[in-house]
């Protein structure tokens, strides 16, 4: 198994504005490993979500190639892409994307039951995954019934249930008061502590320095890349 859960080479992706098409990427190199916390900021508009989008394979580049987990994805159809995506990526999003009529529980259980698995597999994974985010004694509540923090957990938990090798998140603090984006990012620290992958768009600089590994764009260029220097 190749350690290297991510490789792009000259990235470039346009959005077309009316007559004239902008570049939102720019020639993006970018490797990531298994294990990896990164952190992507950078100003508005300088192209944070459109490379989440790509990794998470909801988009594809104009030119350049992608690899995912040794999978080279540039050139597969919408069907083979949604299907690499349901088995390898998590994706939380700022707004949470909950389910409104259905519970805690069932929320989470969503992804399994697609895979039309039974519900005695199910079960054990949805309550463990609740537990490891810290809502295992909201499952029967609805999402209208937690605070936004416990929301984001459980949204994060049904990225998890899958056991998917990249967690990707947009923003998913942007919603939160300072108490609850905390509580997201101790998570997130947590998880990355047990060995997950994990991709945070953000562009609160606090957040980004939790991660062990800190990306920059301006312009749709890569400005810097640098590792946490960890106190000794
Ligand atoms: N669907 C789209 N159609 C047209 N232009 C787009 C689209 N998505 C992104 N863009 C443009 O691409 C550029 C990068 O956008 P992107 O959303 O990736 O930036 P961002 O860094 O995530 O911004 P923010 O921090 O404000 O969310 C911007 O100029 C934006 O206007």
């Amino acid at each position: 198994m190749t350690d290297l859960l991510i490789e792009a080479r000259a990235i470039c992706k346009s959005f077309r504005q009316g007559e004239v098409a902008a570049l939102a990427i720019q020639q993006l190199d970018l490797q990531i490993r298994r294990g990896e916390f990164v952190a992507i900021t950078g100003p508005s508009g300088c192209g944070k979500s459109t490379v989440l989008h790509l990794l998470g394979l909801l988009d594809s580049a104009d030119s350049g190639q992608l690899k995912l987990a040794g999978i080279d994805v540039s050139t597969l159809s919408m069907d083979q892409r949604s299907r690499i995506r349901n088995q390898h990526i998590g994706i939380v999003f700022q707004a949470f994307h909950l389910i409104d009529r259905l519970s805690v529980y069932d929320n989470v259980a969503l992804p399994l039951r697609h895979r039309g698995w039974k519900e005695q597999q199910i079960r054990p994974l949805v309550q463990q995954c609740l537990a490891d985010v810290d809502v295992g004694h909201r499952q029967d509540f609805f999402p209208s019934q937690l605070s936004g923090g416990q929301q984001q957990r459980v949204a994060i938990a049904r990225a998890l249930v899958t056991d998917p090798d990249l967690l990707l998140l947009d923003e998913p603090t942007g919603n939160l008061d300072s108490k609850n984006g905390d509580s997201v990012l101790q998570l997130l620290q947590r998880l990355h502590q047990q060995g997950r992958s994990i991709v945070l768009v953000t562009h609160d600089a606090r957040y980004a320095r939790c991660a062990s590994r800190q990306i920059q764009l301006l312009d749709g260029r890569l400005l810097s890349d640098q590792q946490r220097q960890e106190v000794a």
